[in-house]
């Protein structure tokens, strides 16, 4: 099995343009990284993951960074076509991904294992159908699943929150403060955001003046 996990981090995270400066969308970006893959290090019988970088990184991460700077379906077609293992792709906005929850990922033994994001993407996916090929953004899900049947590959699909949780929006930054526990809600916590209700009861992410 090889893991990849893709990683933009020149202008990232531009839909938390409203509330994030693009320097701590740049550092929040890292930091939600650094969490997927120390989730990724804890999780039994998964192999070091390489990520999978559009220009090389100035952090220090402990795993291979590859650089690729094509948009992200070319890259990842690249590594599909390329690997003579199956391939599990994880992105790297998962900020509540656990040990339990990327297990159930790698438990299936389908050809295409599906992980959707709340937003009809797909989070993460374990390809091991040698014809199986991305086509990310917009409804990737529905568009991954139809690339499965097209190949005739057996499909799973994983229904788990924590790997639903993509953190686009800001209305995601409240999932985040709510069920994260690694580093990224630390971080927004020192930023600080906290938990808030509006008077329609509606609960999101508040940040409280610095
Ligand atoms: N290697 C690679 N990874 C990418 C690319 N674009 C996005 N990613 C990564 O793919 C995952 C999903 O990214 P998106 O949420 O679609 O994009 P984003 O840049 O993080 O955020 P937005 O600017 O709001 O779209 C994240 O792990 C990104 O770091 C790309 O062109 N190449
Ligand atoms: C990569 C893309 O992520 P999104 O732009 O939906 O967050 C997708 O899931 O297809």
């Amino acid at each position: 099995m090889e893991v990849v996990v893709p990683f933009s981090p020149t202008d990232p995270k531009t839909r938390l343009s409203g509330v994030l400066s693009a320097a701590e969308r740049r550092e929040f970006a890292g930091v939600m990284l650094e969490d997927v893959l120390d989730a990724l290090s804890r999780t039994r019988g998964v192999p070091e993951p390489s990520v999978l970088s559009t220009v090389s990184l100035d952090r220090d991460l402990d795993v291979d960074v590859v650089v690729d700077d094509r948009a992200l379906t070319p890259a990842v077609n690249d590594v599909l076509a390329s690997s003579t293992e199956p391939v599990a792709v994880v992105m790297a906005d998962l900020a509540l991904a656990t040990p339990t929850a990327l297990r159930r990922l790698f438990a299936s033994d389908a050809d295409v294992v599906l992980a959707p994001g709340r937003r009809v993407g797909t989070n993460a996916l374990v390809a091991r159908h040698p014809e199986f090929r991305v086509d990310y953004h917009g409804a990737s899900f529905v568009d991954h699943r139809e690339a499965a049947a097209q190949v005739g590959a057996t499909l799973s699909v994983v229904d788990s929150h924590r790997l639903a949780t993509d953190v686009d929006e800001p209305g995601d930054l409240a999932e985040v403060l709510a069920h994260g526990a690694g580093a990224a809600a630390d971080w927004l916590r020192d930023r600080g955001f906290a938990l808030g209700e509006r008077a329609d009861g509606s609960v999101h992410a508040v940040r409280h003046d610095e």
